[in-house]
């Protein structure tokens, strides 16, 4: 590409461990001012691909550049503190015995004049400056993390490696904290490759998602194009629960219930999953024994009984089980819709919202 380089990029790392590959071939660019996160489940290389970027571990093979220039292969090795990165960890304590101003000053470099006026910058953009002459232990964990953050951000790193940092906070606390640290990351124009577990942690912070499986990257896009357009059911399923028809394809078509569904390019005979998510199966009434009318959109209704219907504050959750095979399809529905078990309703299903794909073992 013509311009300017990543800020990050890397190319095909590889790592083993045991004979086994725990990051195999992984491959990605984070822009400035652009967060990036690296999401998967627990076990499937995401550390240990954060950890080979900031240089506390090597790869077997692959490279690293940062701004274009390799700082990292099997030969050439730019030590960690030499690669303008910055870390953020869950567990990467503040030093009990500073205080907060000097937990900032920690890794800076320049004139005390410089130091103090690049500390209280960072402290007041995180709210925190009049906590400045105090120690870590006086500080909430809310607080503390900012701490981290201004610490982190405070020798002006040009990429910011954070690994699940807003694990250890509660739940509106965390809401609170990942938006302020956004914001500041964003200000700052640094390069943010975020690891986490959590689909909904990846969704509010990241320009981008990388969805990790067993060492590999299986999908990267914007958060909308993930979650809407998953590239298979295991993908589908790590964002939400999901609804799973299965069918077989004959000529192109596979019939349900629900009637055919396309599958182009998918050969005869083959076993495939309908998938699509619980808040896309619409409800309507039964009159006398019939459902809405088919569209071409929606397909035909297929008839399903209440098994169990939960309320979960915002919206309920409504198991049905399904006339036609006797099989459990869930909807989530706004909570104030709280039908009794037993009783009778129709569902569809808009086509745009269901993914077909060949059956994995
Ligand atoms: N030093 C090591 N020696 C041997 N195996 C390792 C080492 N480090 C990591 N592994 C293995 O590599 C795999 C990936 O670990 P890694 O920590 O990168 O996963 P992760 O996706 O970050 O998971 P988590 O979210 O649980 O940290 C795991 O099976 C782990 O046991």
């Amino acid at each position: 590409m013509a311009g300017t380089p990543p800020r990050l990029e890397i190319r095909n790392i590889v790592r083993r461990f045991g004979g086994r590959n725990v990051v195999d071939g992984v491959s990605l660019q984070v822009q400035p001012g652009q967060v990036t996160c690296l999401l998967g489940p627990s076990g499937c290389g995401k550390s240990t691909t954060l950890r080979i970027i900031a240089g506390v571990d090597m790869q077997n093979s692959g490279e690293i550049y940062v701004d274009g220039k390799l700082v990292c292969d099997t030969i050439h090795r730019v030590p960690p503190e030499g690669r303008g990165i910055g870390l953020m960890f869950q567990d990467f304590a503040l030093f009990p015995h500073l205080t907060i101003a000097q937990n900032v000053a920690f890794g800076l470099k320049g004139s005390a004049a410089q130091k103090r006026a690049r500390v209280e910058e960072l402290l007041s953009r995180v709210g925190l400056l009049h906590y400045a002459e105090e120690h870590p232990h006086q500080l909430s964990g809310g607080e503390q993390q900012r701490v981290a953050l201004a610490r982190a951000l405070a020798p002006r790193p040009r990429i910011m490696l954070m690994d699940e940092p807003f694990s250890g906070l509660d739940n509106r606390l965390r809401d609170d904290i990942r938006d302020e640290t956004l914001a500041v990351l964003k200000e700052e124009g640094t390069a943010v490759l975020l690891v986490t577990h959590e689909p909904d942690e990846a969704m509010r912070m990241a320009d981008e998602i990388a969805l990790m499986r067993d060492g590999r990257i299986v999908q990267q896009g914007a958060p909308y194009n993930i979650y809407n357009t998953p590239v298979d059911r295991a993908a589908a399923a790590f964002f939400s629960d999901i609804n799973v028809i299965q069918g077989t394809v004959r000529g192109a078509l596979t019939e349900t219930a629900f009637g055919q569904f396309l599958a182009p390019g998918v050969p005869d005979g083959t076993e495939v999953d309908i998938v699509f998510r619980p808040q896309h199966l619409k409800i309507d009434f039964d009159r006398s024994g019939k459902g809405p009318n088919p569209t071409p959109l929606a397909g035909v209704p297929a008839r399903g009984v209440v098994e169990r219907a939960r309320f979960m504050g915002r919206e309920s959750l409504v198991e049905f089980r399904m006339d036609f095979d006797g099989s459990i399809l869930k909807a989530t529905v706004p909570s104030v819709f709280l039908p009794k078990p037993g009783t009778p309703l129709w569902l569809t299903v808009r086509r745009e919202r269901c993914f077909v794909f060949p059956r994995k073992e």
